[in-house]
């Protein structure tokens, strides 16, 4: 579940979040939309915790898991053990870590480039990939920034319902986005002024 009440966010001369509000409950997709530079990224940081709002309050539920931008996938890492490494995280036994990492490369249609390291992988495999090591952290809280930008369609589809089965096992999960198209998949849209 997050909660936000009222949050501003300003730097410096520009405010960046003005009094946002939103709800989303467990097992919700919420979807945020606007402009460039309407504060979609700042929100991301709010709910993850590296911004913290100049006023009102929030409230976010762990474990998060985070797609940003930038991906920030660890470059000595094969697909697969970026996965895998999500698991051991957990507790859960290395082959059973295997075994959910492979199954999530399959649904993201990743699986023939498991022993590739990120940057043997291309763009909207890179983007997938970085969906997939979130989703193997089996968060309560998903906030994935612009998680569909380098993806063609059918691609694109593979990630929303990857996070659809995540939302339908209890994760509340945040997606800020410029495709009006994924509004079909959302329970919820805001768009940000
Ligand atoms: N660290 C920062 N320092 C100063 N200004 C910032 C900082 N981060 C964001 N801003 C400003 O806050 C506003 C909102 O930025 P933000 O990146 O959240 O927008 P966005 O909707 O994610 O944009 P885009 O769609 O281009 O990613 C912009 O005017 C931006 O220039």
């Amino acid at each position: 579940m997050i909660q936000i009440d009222s949050a501003s966010v300003r730097f410096g001369d520009t405010t960046a979040l003005q009094e946002l509000s939103l709800h989303v409950p467990d097992r919700t997709i919420a979807l945020v939309t606007g402009h460039a530079g309407s504060g979609k990224s700042t929100l991301i940081d709010v709910c993850r915790g590296v911004v913290t709002p100049d006023s009102g309050s929030i409230s976010v539920d762990e474990p998060i898991a985070v797609v940003t931008q930038s991906y920030q996938l660890p470059s000595s890492l094969t697909a697969l053990e970026q996965l895998v490494l999500q698991g051991l995280i957990r507790g859960v036994p290395a082959a059973e870590a295997e075994r959910a990492g492979q199954e999530l490369l399959v649904a993201l249609g990743l699986d023939g480039v498991d022993r590739n390291m990120p940057d043997e992988l291309s763009g909207g495999q890179r983007q997938r990939l970085a969906v997939a090591r979130a989703l193997a952290a089996r968060p309560k809280t998903l906030l994935l920034d612009e998680p569909t930008s380098a993806l063609d369609r059918a691609s694109r589809g593979l990630v929303l319902r990857a996070v659809r089965v995540a939302a339908d096992a209890g994760a509340a999960v945040l997606m800020t986005t410029n495709d009006v198209e994924l509004a079909d998949w959302a329970d919820q849209v805001t768009t940000l002024a």
